[in-house]
């Protein structure tokens, strides 16, 4: 029988590249990033599914084309007939990627909005993947709902993964983002935070304090990415730390976290050990950032 992921949050049209002022047009957000990588690396005994809101216009069309010929499913994604998709524009700047958004009023921010609609699109599913991005663009009830749905989801079975993924840009202020961020977290199996984006926020001093802010709310596995330095994987009874593999080419960093986590979390559901998955994890990204954009071709990371 086919197992089920169900990766909830937003899908945005995403402009990358920019030299001479032409861009390239793809579709990403962090949560389809790492339902993109999960499906490329998980078997055909699994079905990966995005859960988000769009709206009937060409674009949202586009969309849903894009994830059907790539094997992601569409069934549960609700349709606003007044709304359109968000949209980011990616540059490069002081060797990082940053983000200009134009979203406020995407027909994502409304997926948490039907009650009955979320509990269906979770059902049955063994791991549920969700992100700090999700949680932002909701508003405060939404949030709640959203909650309220993956805490049944785990009651049922699922596993839960979460990656913290701090936009301060998306919330209200750092200290809403924080108390959010920490209550969703504690109600997950696997948290995958980035620690360079934590340590401001949280005061954390290594990555050893990042993870165990997480390990004292009860989460059972977590996945700190540090950029290209070690990421440390801990769990109550070990700690494992795994560098990157060196001379990584950076072309654009977009996606490299949620690749990992994709990367990562494929190979723990085939049964892979914490270091073999953070092997893994490691390789993927190092192949998504060597390219424009989110979203690279799956064979790439196939091989
Ligand atoms: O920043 C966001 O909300 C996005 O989802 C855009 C990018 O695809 C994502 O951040 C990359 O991690």
């Amino acid at each position: 029988m086919t197992k089920r992921i169900v990766s909830i949050g937003e899908c945005m049209i995403e402009m990358s590249g920019g030299e001479d002022r032409s861009y390239r047009l793809g579709y990403a957000g962090d949560t389809l990033n790492s339902a993109w990588y999960l499906r490329a690396l998980l078997g055909q005994d699994w079905s990966v599914d995005y859960v988000t809101a769009l709206g009937a216009d060409r674009y949202s069309n586009d969309i849903r084309a894009f994830l059907d010929d790539n094997g992601i499913g569409t069934g549960h994604i609700q349709t606003i007939p007044n709304r359109r998709p968000g949209l980011y524009m990616i540059h490069q700047e002081k060797g990082d990627r940053h983000f200009t958004y134009w979203r406020d009023t995407s027909a994502a921010k409304l997926l948490a909005d039907d009650k009955q609609a979320l509990a269906k699109a979770v059902e049955g599913a063994e791991l549920v993947y969700f992100s700090g991005i999700t949680l932002a663009i909701l508003a405060p009830r939404a949030r709640g709902r959203l909650l309220g749905a993956i805490v049944k989801a785990r009651d049922n079975g699922a596993r839960i993964a979460f990656d913290t993924n701090l936009r301060p840009a998306l919330w209200s202020s750092p200290r809403v983002m924080a108390g959010v961020l920490t209550a969703a977290a504690s109600l997950c199996d696997i948290v995958l935070p980035t620690h360079t984006d934590e340590a401001p926020l949280f005061g954390d001093k290594s990555v050893d304090d990042t993870a165990d802010r997480y390990l004292e709310l009860g989460v059972e596995e977590v996945v700190v990415k540090d950029g290209s330095k070690e990421a440390l994987i801990a769990t109550a009874h070990e700690r494992v730390r795994v560098a990157p593999p060196s001379g990584a080419k950076v072309v654009d960093a977009t996606g490299a976290g949620d690749s990992f986590n994709g990367a990562y979390l494929s190979a723990r559901l085939n049964g892979k050990s914490l270091r073999e998955a953070a092997e893994a994890a490691h390789r993927t990204a190092g192949i998504v950032i060597g390219h424009k954009g989110a979203l690279v071709d799956p064979k790439l990371v196939q091989g």
